[in-house]
């Protein structure tokens, strides 16, 4: 008898058919594993291989009844010993994330990072809540059949749905994509209405079932808006806990500060975006750095700095729609990577990040009761401070002001 012996980072006590495929998979190729038997140790579970002419062994398998299906999706249905994997000491507890609007053009990248576990990295395992639309229903039961053909070891749990109150319950963390897009002839303030009302709902389904510190990042546009809706509706929630994504602004930002001086990106820092996500927003020049030294002593030509840099940023999503024919989804998904590895990891020293935060307490002088883009620190436990050393002039003051009058108004 020939035996292969397999260690496996999975703890899962129950096998399902359509999971020996990817545990043969792990069998090297000259030994043929018909029937992967799972031993359990202390730290980690272990797959042995029995093969033999004669005599074929019973596999250890044993099939489960998959749960209902607003519970979980398909293979993820098979039980997991949590219990077991807690006591394992080299992976952390399974984190809840939601998303909304998950079959979608940016979750259709994000889902996917987030279950490789490039977001919370390669100890974490993950349970992913998708919140779609009754529309949207069957491509979410797409986006769940790819996740299962994707064998990712961290992805745990899968469970899709349409009713907020059930897909955000215990969501430590909730990424609200989702939202209505402008249709042909559609008023800015019925934009707003229909966006309101679904933001509204999502937080009041946050407050009534998410976990009490759920952080909540709003990517569905107009997004500071939405957040601060969000926000109002789930008064439980710390509200500090709600960002609106300008990462993806922060990072067109850099590229072009980048471009301008010839160095490359990762050498431009401390660029803030202040106000929204949309034309008004301020991408600061004053206090970015190249290689340390500030951006205006490196590019010395303010003119481009206030005019075609300040221009290309706020209009760059536009461009994008021109030449696609449909808004950024890649480098959305990579952005609110970032700005969840901005939460989770420590700012590296000097340096800070851009994300929509509630304005009450800013220390600029920026009105108080909206959700406003602002420089954060972070010590890596989700939470985050303003960043006080940073500097003002009158160029920069006007465009703050003007920004802040349009989330007002
Ligand atoms: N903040 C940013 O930097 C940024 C960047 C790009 C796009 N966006 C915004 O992100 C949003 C999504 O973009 P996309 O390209 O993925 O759009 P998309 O149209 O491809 O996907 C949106 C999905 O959300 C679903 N949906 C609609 N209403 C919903 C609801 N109430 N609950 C759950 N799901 C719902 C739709 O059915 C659809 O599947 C848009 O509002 C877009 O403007 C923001």
């Amino acid at each position: 008898m020939a035996v292969a012996e397999l260690n496996s980072a999975f703890t899962k006590t129950h096998f399902h058919s359509s999971q020996l495929s990817f545990l043969s998979r792990s069998v090297p190729k000259h030994q043929h594993c018909d029937f992967p038997t799972l031993h359990r140790t202390q730290q980690h579970a272990r797959i042995s291989c029995s093969v033999t002419q004669n005599q074929v062994q019973a596999p250890a398998v044993q099939i489960q009844e998959p749960k209902s299906k607003s519970d979980c999706y398909g293979v993820f249905c098979l039980t997991y010993d949590l219990k077991a994997e807690e006591e394992t000491k080299s992976w952390k507890k399974l984190i809840n994330i939601a998303v909304s609007g998950a079959a979608g053009m940016i979750s259709n990248h994000l889902l996917f990072k987030l279950a490789s576990g490039e977001v919370f990295g390669p100890d974490q395992p993950i349970a992913l809540k998708l919140l779609g639309s009754e529309r949207s229903l069957q491509a979410l039961e797409g986006v769940a059949m790819e996740l299962e053909d994707s064998l990712f070891p961290l992805l745990r749990e899968v469970s899709i749905g349409i009713d907020p109150y059930e897909v955000f319950q215990d969501a430590e963390w909730a990424l609200l994509i989702g939202a209505k897009p402008r249709g042909p002839g559609m008023e800015r303030a019925d934009l707003l209405d229909i966006n309101g009302q679904i933001f509204a709902e999502q937080g009041r389904a946050l407050n009534a079932v998410a976990s009490r510190n759920v952080k909540v990042i709003v990517v569905g546009n107009p997004c500071n808006t939405n957040a601060l809706i969000c926000m109002k509706n789930a008064p439980n929630i710390p509200a500090k806990n709600f960002h609106a994504l300008t990462r993806l602004d922060e990072n067109r930002a850099k590229c072009q500060l980048a471009l301008k001086a010839g160095v490359f990106y990762d050498k431009v820092s401390n660029v803030t975006i202040w106000g929204n996500h949309s034309t008004t927003q301020v991408p600061d020049f004053l206090n970015a750095k190249i290689d340390g030294m500030p951006v205006i002593d490196v590019i010395k030509d303010r003119k481009w700095l206030e005019e075609e840099f300040t221009e290309k940023v706020q209009k760059r999503g536009g461009v994008l729609i021109q030449k696609w024919g449909r808004s950024s989804a890649a480098s959305t998904a990579v952005s609110i990577v970032d700005a969840i590895r901005a939460l989770i990891t420590p700012t590296p020293k000097g340096d800070w990040f851009s994300t929509g935060v509630y304005t009450d307490g800013n220390p600029y002088g920026i009105a108080e009761g909206i959700v406003f883009s602002m420089p954060c620190r972070s010590n890596g436990d989700g939470d985050y401070v303003l960043v006080k050393d940073v500097i003002f002039d009158d160029y920069l003051r006007n465009r703050i002001a003007k920004a802040s009058v349009k989330l007002i108004s």
